[in-house]
This record gives C-alpha cells, structure tokens and sequence, in this order.
C-alpha cells in the first residue's frame, strides 16, 4: 500500500545562490562583539550559518603571526568568507581593502560592499557605494551590497551588476528590527538577485519576520553578540530564519476584518 500522506509532506527548502556560489542555510552571521573567540566560534557553529562575515580592516588573517588568525577559528574549509569593508566612508577605501582581502585570501572573490556615510548612524553612503561596486565588478568581484531602503538605489545596484542586495533593517548594531518592512517588501518583489536584510535585527521576531517578506536570508552580527547568551540566541536566529521562510513557501492564511469560526458548524448537533 502505498503513503498517501507522503505527497502531503513538505520536501526540503531549495539552495539560494550567490553569483558563483549556491547555500542552503539562509543565516550569515559576523565574528565581531564576542566576548573572545571561543564564544563566537560555538555561537557560529550553532546558527547552522555557511557564510560569515568579517570585517577586513579590523581581523588578522594571518598578516600578524603574533595574534590569533581568524582564519583558525572560522576555517574556510567549512564556512565560506565574506570580507567586508565594514569602516570604509570613501570608494576608494572600500576598492582597496577588497582588493587586500582578495590578496590576503588567494583570490577569494566574494565579498560584502559596505560605505558608510558618518559614524553616528552608520547609514550607507550610497553614491560611495554605487561608484564602489562598479569598479570593484568591473574588477571580477561577486559583491553582495548594504544599501538603504530604497528600492530604486537597489534596482540600480542590480544593474551594475551586484550579486546580493542588503538594505538595512534598521540602523546597524541598534537592533531596531525591521523599520521599514514595506520598502523591503517592494525590493524583494522587484528583485531578480537574492535579497538579504543586513543590520538592525535584534530578536528572532525580527529575522522570522524578514524571511516571510520573502527575503531569500538575513545577516547579523550585534542580535547574536549582543545577546545575554549567544550560543542560545544563535540557535534561536536559526529556527527563526527557517520558520520565517517555511512560512513565506507556505503562504499565510488571508488576513480577515470579521471573525471566521475555527470549528465547522457543519453537521453540528443541537442540543
Ligand atoms: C557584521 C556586519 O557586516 C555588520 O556591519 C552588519 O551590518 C550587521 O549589523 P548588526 O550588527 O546590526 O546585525
């Protein structure tokens, strides 16, 4: 006899690539804010995430043999590196130190654009960033980009080719959440590359909440860091991001003004 029930069962999610690159976890997390090393190898290690994020100007990958490389904690036999030019302000900067990371890495080619504005927000300085990306995919790079919330600013950042688009869930390490989930909405629908919530997100909430949007992942760093218990928080993120996406492939029930009985009065006995 054959299951009948087995066709109703949901298959797995499938893989979202990047450029070159294909994934199946929908996390990626940073290495920066952890008490030391330790705590954000096993915070890493329980997200499920295959990408992490660092940043280039601030990490020794090597360079310094006296201090640790964090090319022994997060190895990139197992997760895959995305450099990024995280406290660049100019175009200039941020082509430079990818291409120090490329140098630095034997060619890695991925890597995460980030030019900031100023310090107090840390808001991205988009004319920076579009000038950034140009050069740096006229240059071989699959670049995965923060930006705003502006979805022309991110059709345009399509165009010229970039990888990944990241608008801000809110300003980063405020872990604000998602401060604009409507724009974030219009990038996805108009979107033809992945497009990933990068900053703001604070609780699990948040990152479920970026998934049924219909985001293909999110990034953070500050949520898990930041967190009384990291290694917990991290596991949380996890289940959030999958149950986030499993609900957006589910598709949610109609939101109603009226109340609509939970139970058939169908076939009801009267008493
Ligand atoms: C690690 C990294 O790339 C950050 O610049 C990123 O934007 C994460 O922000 P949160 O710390 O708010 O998650």
């Amino acid at each position: 006899m054959t299951d009948k029930t087995a066709t109703l069962k949901p298959g797995p999610d499938q893989p979202w690539r990047v450029g070159s690159r294909q994934f199946t976890s929908r996390l990626l997390v940073g290495t920066g804010r952890y008490k030391d090393y330790d705590e954000a190898a096993s915070a890493i290690a329980e997200s499920g995430t295959e990408i992490v994020t660092f940043a280039v100007r601030r990490t020794n990958l090597g360079q310094d043999p006296n201090e640790i490389s964090l090319l022994d904690v997060i190895p990139p036999s197992r997760y895959t590196l995305l450099p990024n030019t995280a406290g660049c302000y100019t175009a200039k900067d941020a082509v430079r130190t990818c291409k120090l990371a490329r140098e630095l890495l034997d060619g890695h080619n991925l890597v995460k654009l980030e030019v900031l504005a100023e310090d107090k927000t840390l808001y991205p300085n988009v004319v920076e960033t579009l000038k950034s990306a140009e050069a740096l995919i006229k240059d071989g790079f699959e670049v995965m980009v923060y930006t705003s919330d502006d979805p022309l600013i991110a059709k345009e950042l399509e165009r010229l080719g970039c990888s990944a688009i990241m608008p801000l869930g809110s300003l980063i390490g405020s872990g604000n959440g998602l401060m604009n989930p409507y724009n974030l909405r219009l990038i996805v629908e108009h979107a033809e590359v992945p497009v990933l919530v990068d900053a703001g997100i604070g609780t699990a909430s948040d990152a479920a909440m970026a998934m049924e949007l219909g985001c293909d992942a999110v990034l953070m760093n500050s949520a898990i860091a930041h967190a009384q218990q990291p290694v917990l928080m991290a596991r949380a993120m996890r289940k959030a991001v999958e149950a986030g996406r499993d609900a957006f492939l589910a598709k949610r029930m109609p939101r109603r003004s009226d109340a609509d009985p939970s139970s058939p009065f169908a076939g009801r006995i009267n008493a």
